[in-house]
Protein backbone atom coordinates (compact mmCIF):
# COMPACT_ATOMS: atom_id res chain seq x y z
CA UNK A 1 0.00 0.00 0.00
CA UNK A 2 1.28 3.61 -1.14
CA UNK A 3 0.00 6.19 1.25
CA UNK A 4 0.38 9.78 0.07
CA UNK A 5 -0.54 12.27 3.27
CA UNK A 6 -1.12 16.17 2.90
CA UNK A 7 1.04 16.45 0.31
CA UNK A 8 2.23 19.51 -1.37
CA UNK A 9 4.67 20.19 -3.83
CA UNK A 10 6.83 23.51 -5.33
CA UNK A 11 9.19 23.64 -7.81
CA UNK A 12 11.10 26.98 -8.72
CA UNK A 13 8.36 28.82 -6.57
CA UNK A 14 5.51 27.63 -8.41
CA UNK A 15 2.76 25.55 -6.38
CA UNK A 16 2.77 22.08 -9.01
CA UNK A 17 1.01 19.64 -6.25
CA UNK A 18 -1.54 20.45 -3.82
CA UNK A 19 -3.04 18.56 -0.61
CA UNK A 20 -2.83 15.06 -2.22
CA UNK A 21 -4.05 12.56 0.14
CA UNK A 22 -4.81 9.10 -1.58
CA UNK A 23 -4.47 6.13 -0.26
CA UNK A 24 -2.96 3.63 -3.30
CA UNK A 25 -3.82 -0.21 -3.16
CA UNK A 26 -5.95 -1.52 -5.64
CA UNK A 27 -4.15 -3.39 -8.34
CA UNK A 28 -4.59 -1.15 -11.69
CA UNK A 29 -4.36 2.68 -11.12
CA UNK A 30 -4.53 5.16 -13.76
CA UNK A 31 -3.88 8.68 -13.13
CA UNK A 32 -4.77 10.78 -16.32
CA UNK A 33 -5.53 14.59 -16.69
CA UNK A 34 -4.36 17.32 -19.22
CA UNK A 35 -0.92 18.51 -19.65
CA UNK A 36 0.59 20.11 -17.28
CA UNK A 37 -1.57 19.15 -14.32
CA UNK A 38 1.12 17.41 -12.40
CA UNK A 39 1.20 13.77 -13.35
CA UNK A 40 4.36 13.01 -14.23
CA UNK A 41 5.54 14.82 -10.59
CA UNK A 42 3.39 13.03 -8.49
CA UNK A 43 4.54 9.60 -9.68
CA UNK A 44 7.55 10.69 -9.09
CA UNK A 45 6.63 11.31 -5.44
CA UNK A 46 6.21 7.59 -5.15
CA UNK A 47 9.75 5.72 -5.09
CA UNK A 48 10.94 9.12 -3.73
CA UNK A 49 12.81 10.13 -7.12
CA UNK A 50 11.01 13.56 -6.06
CA UNK A 51 10.35 14.01 -2.29
CA UNK A 52 7.24 16.12 -1.37
CA UNK A 53 7.26 20.13 -0.02
CA UNK A 54 5.20 18.94 2.44
CA UNK A 55 3.51 16.02 3.62
CA UNK A 56 5.31 12.36 2.94
CA UNK A 57 4.64 9.34 0.97
CA UNK A 58 5.21 5.85 2.38
CA UNK A 59 5.20 2.31 0.71
CA UNK A 60 4.22 -0.18 3.24
CA UNK A 61 4.73 1.93 6.15
CA UNK A 62 8.69 3.05 4.44
CA UNK A 63 8.98 6.77 4.34
CA UNK A 64 10.38 7.88 0.62
CA UNK A 65 12.33 10.66 2.85
CA UNK A 66 14.53 8.38 4.38
CA UNK A 67 14.04 4.94 2.50
CA UNK A 68 14.20 6.23 -1.15
CA UNK A 69 17.12 3.70 -2.16
CA UNK A 70 15.58 1.13 -0.91
CA UNK A 71 12.04 2.22 -1.64
CA UNK A 72 13.67 2.73 -5.33
CA UNK A 73 14.48 -1.42 -5.68
CA UNK A 74 10.78 -2.21 -4.53
CA UNK A 75 8.59 0.43 -6.56
CA UNK A 76 9.82 0.17 -10.13
CA UNK A 77 9.62 3.01 -12.54
CA UNK A 78 9.75 3.87 -16.38
CA UNK A 79 10.17 6.98 -17.69
CA UNK A 80 8.60 8.35 -20.48
CA UNK A 81 11.42 8.54 -22.48
CA UNK A 82 13.03 5.25 -22.38
CA UNK A 83 16.70 7.01 -23.59
CA UNK A 84 16.69 7.97 -19.99
CA UNK A 85 16.47 4.31 -18.80
CA UNK A 86 18.29 2.70 -21.35
CA UNK A 87 21.74 3.15 -19.78
CA UNK A 88 23.88 0.10 -21.20
CA UNK A 89 25.01 -0.32 -25.14
CA UNK A 90 23.60 -3.61 -25.91
CA UNK A 91 20.19 -5.10 -25.65
CA UNK A 92 20.53 -7.71 -23.01
CA UNK A 93 23.31 -6.07 -20.74
CA UNK A 94 21.22 -3.53 -20.18
CA UNK A 95 17.98 -5.71 -18.96
CA UNK A 96 21.06 -7.59 -17.06
CA UNK A 97 22.45 -4.85 -15.52
CA UNK A 98 19.77 -4.54 -12.22
CA UNK A 99 19.95 -8.26 -11.62
CA UNK A 100 24.08 -8.07 -11.83
CA UNK A 101 23.83 -5.13 -9.52
CA UNK A 102 21.79 -7.37 -7.23
CA UNK A 103 24.43 -10.09 -7.47
CA UNK A 104 21.76 -12.48 -9.20
CA UNK A 105 24.04 -15.76 -10.08
CA UNK A 106 25.03 -15.85 -13.92
CA UNK A 107 23.05 -18.49 -15.22
CA UNK A 108 19.48 -17.68 -13.29
CA UNK A 109 20.51 -13.91 -14.64
CA UNK A 110 20.83 -15.22 -18.17
CA UNK A 111 17.73 -17.37 -17.94
CA UNK A 112 15.28 -14.14 -16.78
CA UNK A 113 16.63 -11.89 -19.23
CA UNK A 114 15.83 -14.06 -21.88
CA UNK A 115 12.22 -14.49 -20.41
CA UNK A 116 11.76 -11.17 -20.25
CA UNK A 117 13.31 -9.99 -23.77
CA UNK A 118 11.05 -12.93 -25.59
CA UNK A 119 7.98 -12.03 -23.54
CA UNK A 120 8.66 -8.18 -25.00
CA UNK A 121 9.39 -9.46 -28.59
CA UNK A 122 13.07 -8.43 -28.11
CA UNK A 123 14.90 -12.08 -28.34
CA UNK A 124 15.96 -11.25 -31.85
CA UNK A 125 17.38 -7.94 -31.19
CA UNK A 126 19.81 -9.06 -27.74
CA UNK A 127 22.61 -8.40 -29.44
CA UNK A 128 22.47 -5.43 -30.89
CA UNK A 129 23.05 -1.95 -30.10
CA UNK A 130 20.32 -0.28 -28.00
CA UNK A 131 20.50 2.88 -29.88
CA UNK A 132 19.64 1.02 -33.20
CA UNK A 133 16.05 0.10 -31.77
CA UNK A 134 12.86 1.96 -33.04
CA UNK A 135 10.84 4.44 -30.67
CA UNK A 136 8.75 1.94 -29.65
CA UNK A 137 11.31 -0.84 -29.55
CA UNK A 138 13.29 1.38 -26.66
CA UNK A 139 9.94 1.87 -25.14
CA UNK A 140 9.69 -2.11 -24.43
CA UNK A 141 13.04 -2.84 -23.43
CA UNK A 142 13.05 0.16 -20.76
CA UNK A 143 9.75 -1.53 -19.58
CA UNK A 144 11.10 -4.82 -19.89
CA UNK A 145 14.63 -4.13 -17.81
CA UNK A 146 12.25 -2.58 -14.81
CA UNK A 147 10.28 -5.91 -14.74
CA UNK A 148 12.60 -8.59 -14.76
CA UNK A 149 13.83 -6.42 -11.46
CA UNK A 150 10.02 -8.14 -10.15
CA UNK A 151 9.35 -5.03 -8.24
CA UNK A 152 6.51 -5.27 -5.89
CA UNK A 153 5.06 -2.27 -7.63
CA UNK A 154 5.41 -0.53 -11.10
CA UNK A 155 4.74 3.02 -12.10
CA UNK A 156 4.66 3.55 -15.43
CA UNK A 157 4.52 7.07 -17.13
CA UNK A 158 2.80 7.19 -20.53
CA UNK A 159 4.40 4.13 -21.14
CA UNK A 160 2.27 3.14 -24.87
CA UNK A 161 3.64 6.82 -26.51
CA UNK A 162 5.96 5.95 -28.78
CA UNK A 163 4.09 2.48 -29.54
CA UNK A 164 1.78 1.02 -32.73
CA UNK A 165 -1.26 -0.86 -32.31
CA UNK A 166 0.22 -4.52 -31.67
CA UNK A 167 2.43 -3.10 -29.08
CA UNK A 168 0.30 -1.06 -27.55
CA UNK A 169 -1.52 -4.21 -27.20
CA UNK A 170 1.10 -6.38 -26.22
CA UNK A 171 2.03 -4.08 -23.18
CA UNK A 172 -1.35 -3.64 -22.27
CA UNK A 173 -1.73 -7.05 -22.08
CA UNK A 174 1.38 -7.68 -19.67
CA UNK A 175 0.12 -4.76 -17.84
CA UNK A 176 -3.01 -7.09 -17.37
CA UNK A 177 -1.10 -10.26 -16.36
CA UNK A 178 1.29 -8.62 -13.69
CA UNK A 179 1.05 -9.29 -10.51
CA UNK A 180 1.98 -6.75 -8.52
CA UNK A 181 0.39 -3.36 -8.30
CA UNK A 182 0.65 -0.62 -11.65
CA UNK A 183 -0.34 2.95 -11.30
CA UNK A 184 0.40 4.22 -14.55
CA UNK A 185 -0.10 7.55 -16.24
CA UNK A 186 -1.42 7.68 -19.88
CA UNK A 187 -3.60 9.77 -22.46
CA UNK A 188 -4.86 6.86 -24.06
CA UNK A 189 -8.42 6.55 -21.97
CA UNK A 190 -9.24 2.98 -23.71
CA UNK A 191 -6.20 1.37 -21.74
CA UNK A 192 -7.51 1.38 -18.69
CA UNK A 193 -11.71 1.15 -19.07
CA UNK A 194 -10.57 -2.09 -17.10
CA UNK A 195 -8.56 -0.74 -14.57
CA UNK A 196 -9.72 -0.84 -10.61
CA UNK A 197 -9.71 2.98 -10.25
CA UNK A 198 -8.64 6.59 -12.14
CA UNK A 199 -7.77 9.38 -10.56
CA UNK A 200 -8.20 12.52 -12.65
CA UNK A 201 -5.44 15.63 -11.93
CA UNK A 202 -6.38 18.90 -12.62
CA UNK A 203 -3.97 21.93 -11.77
CA UNK A 204 -2.33 20.32 -9.19
CA UNK A 205 -4.68 18.65 -7.43
CA UNK A 206 -7.67 15.56 -7.62
CA UNK A 207 -10.07 16.34 -9.62
CA UNK A 208 -11.63 13.07 -9.31
CA UNK A 209 -11.18 9.88 -8.13
CA UNK A 210 -13.61 6.72 -9.10
CA UNK A 211 -14.20 3.34 -10.95
CA UNK A 212 -12.76 3.68 -14.87
CA UNK A 213 -16.56 5.26 -16.24
CA UNK A 214 -17.22 7.40 -13.51
CA UNK A 215 -13.89 9.00 -13.44
CA UNK A 216 -13.82 9.32 -17.05
CA UNK A 217 -16.96 10.96 -17.50
CA UNK A 218 -15.94 13.50 -14.96
CA UNK A 219 -12.85 14.18 -16.72
CA UNK A 220 -14.17 14.46 -20.66
CA UNK A 221 -17.15 16.71 -19.25
CA UNK A 222 -14.96 18.96 -17.69
CA UNK A 223 -12.75 19.20 -20.86
CA UNK A 224 -15.93 20.12 -22.87
CA UNK A 225 -16.81 22.85 -20.57
CA UNK A 226 -13.09 24.20 -20.24
N1 LIG B 1 11.69 20.84 -12.47
C1 LIG B 1 10.67 21.65 -12.59
N2 LIG B 1 10.76 22.95 -12.25
C2 LIG B 1 9.70 23.78 -12.37
N3 LIG B 1 8.50 23.41 -12.84
C3 LIG B 1 8.36 22.14 -13.21
C4 LIG B 1 9.42 21.18 -13.11
N4 LIG B 1 8.96 19.98 -13.55
C5 LIG B 1 7.67 20.18 -13.90
N5 LIG B 1 7.31 21.46 -13.71
C6 LIG B 1 5.99 22.05 -13.96
O1 LIG B 1 5.05 21.31 -13.22
C7 LIG B 1 3.80 21.26 -13.90
C8 LIG B 1 3.36 19.81 -13.95
O2 LIG B 1 4.25 19.08 -14.78
P1 LIG B 1 4.11 17.51 -14.97
O3 LIG B 1 5.21 17.07 -15.88
O4 LIG B 1 3.99 16.88 -13.67
O5 LIG B 1 2.72 17.44 -15.74
P2 LIG B 1 2.00 16.23 -16.48
O6 LIG B 1 0.60 16.23 -15.99
O7 LIG B 1 2.78 14.99 -16.34
O8 LIG B 1 2.00 16.73 -18.00
P3 LIG B 1 2.04 15.95 -19.42
O9 LIG B 1 0.69 15.31 -19.61
O10 LIG B 1 2.22 17.09 -20.39
O11 LIG B 1 3.18 14.98 -19.41
C9 LIG B 1 4.04 21.88 -15.30
O12 LIG B 1 3.52 23.17 -15.27
C10 LIG B 1 5.55 21.91 -15.41
O13 LIG B 1 5.96 23.02 -16.15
Amino acid sequence: MIEVQDVSLTLDDRPILRDINLTLREKRIAIVGSNGSGKSSFVRLLNGLRLPSSGRVCVDGQDTRTEGRKLRRRVGFVFQNPDNQIVFPIVEEDVAFGLKNLGVPPKERDAKVTAVLERYGLQEMRKQPAHTLSGGQKQLLAIAGVLVMEPEYVVLDEPTTLLDLRNTLRISQAISALEQTAIMVTHDLDLIREFDRVIVFEQGRVFADDVPNAALERYVEAMRDA
